[in-house]
């Protein structure tokens, strides 16, 4: 049966790639700073440049097509999921790293389908690593498989997060709780790359057992989510519940075991939800 989505799918990887060319053009000569929720929460003309001309390219193709774009939702657009074709797209994931130059830059481009992830591409494009993921069809990184660590003891784990862009004490409070509970399992290291894409990458490239994070958006996780899965990873809420795309939180881990480990230390905290309705 041919395959639906297969031309979605290779606009995506196409135009992930142009992104990549222009934000490593920008990084050499344009990374002008404005923020967003927070002193920290950075963002840039290159991401708003980046989603813009994502989202065109893709209307002229499939017109009947929806966007939930990091930039368009910090500009005032709805990010409700629904069940029509929706493409969930973060221009930069990793925009602090990109501003400082730390290489670990990456396009992120979801694609769902009756709120089901179909395929997703992540695109780490100072590396120049191509991560795809079609629903059903397997993982691959520059079209080589991907495949989870088979560790299940987590003592001999990595464990991937990251600090966020909320620096409000309570919640600083929590993300150090659950770090040093991890830590002092004890695991064999903490690391993050700065973006969430590139993170769920690592755990389907079994680089990393595992990634969790309290405040990330339905943008950065909703192409890692299925490179994982189709790695052989799994999904969990941070309470140990079915992962909700709009929920704001992630585990993604190698194995159940491993995820259900974790999830005991994690602090959890309910941030707004990315498809709240606005009072
Ligand atoms: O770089 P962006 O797209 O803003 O996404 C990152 C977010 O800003 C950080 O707060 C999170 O900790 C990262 O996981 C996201 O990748
Ligand atoms: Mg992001
Ligand atoms: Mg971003």
């Amino acid at each position: 049966m041919a395959d639906l989505w297969q031309s979605a799918m290779d606009h995506a990887v196409a135009i992930a790639r142009k992104a990549g060319e222009t934000i490593r053009e920008a990084l050499l000569n344009d990374r002008k700073v404005t923020t967003k929720s927070s002193s920290v929460d950075l963002v840039t003309q290159t991401d708003q440049k980046v989603e813009k001309m994502i989202i065109q390219s893709v209307k002229e193709r499939f017109p009947a097509h929806r966007f939930i774009g990091e930039e368009s939702v910090a500009a005032g657009e709805a990010s409700n999921l629904t069940t029509a074709p929706t493409w969930i797209i973060d221009p930069i994931d990793g925009t602090t790293n990109f501003v400082h130059a730390f290489p670990f830059v990456a396009v992120s481009i979801g694609f769902a389908v009756n709120s089901q992830v179909e395929f997703g591409v992540v695109y780490s494009c100072l590396e120049d690593k191509m991560y795809t993921a079609r629903r059903g069809k397997g993982a691959f990184c520059n079209g080589e498989p991907l495949q989870v660590s088979d560790q299940t003891d987590v003592k001999q784990s990595i464990i991937a997060t990251e600090f966020g862009s909320s620096r409000d004490p309570e919640v600083v409070e929590n993300i150090f709780s659950s770090l040093r509970k991890i830590l002092c399992i004890p695991v064999h290291g903490v690391r993050g790359a700065g973006t969430a894409a590139v993170n769920m990458c690592l755990v389907a490239s079994g680089s990393v057992e595992a990634y969790y994070e309290i405040g990330i958006h339905v943008w950065d996780v909703a192409a890692g989510s299925l490179i994982v899965t189709e790695a052989g990873g799994v999904l969990m809420d941070v309470e140990g519940g079915e992962f909700d795309l709009m929920s704001r939180r992630v585990v993604a881990a190698n194995n159940k075991t491993i995820a259900e480990r974790i999830v005991k230390e994690i602090a959890a905290f309910q941030p707004e939800r990315d498809d709240h309705s606005p009072q």
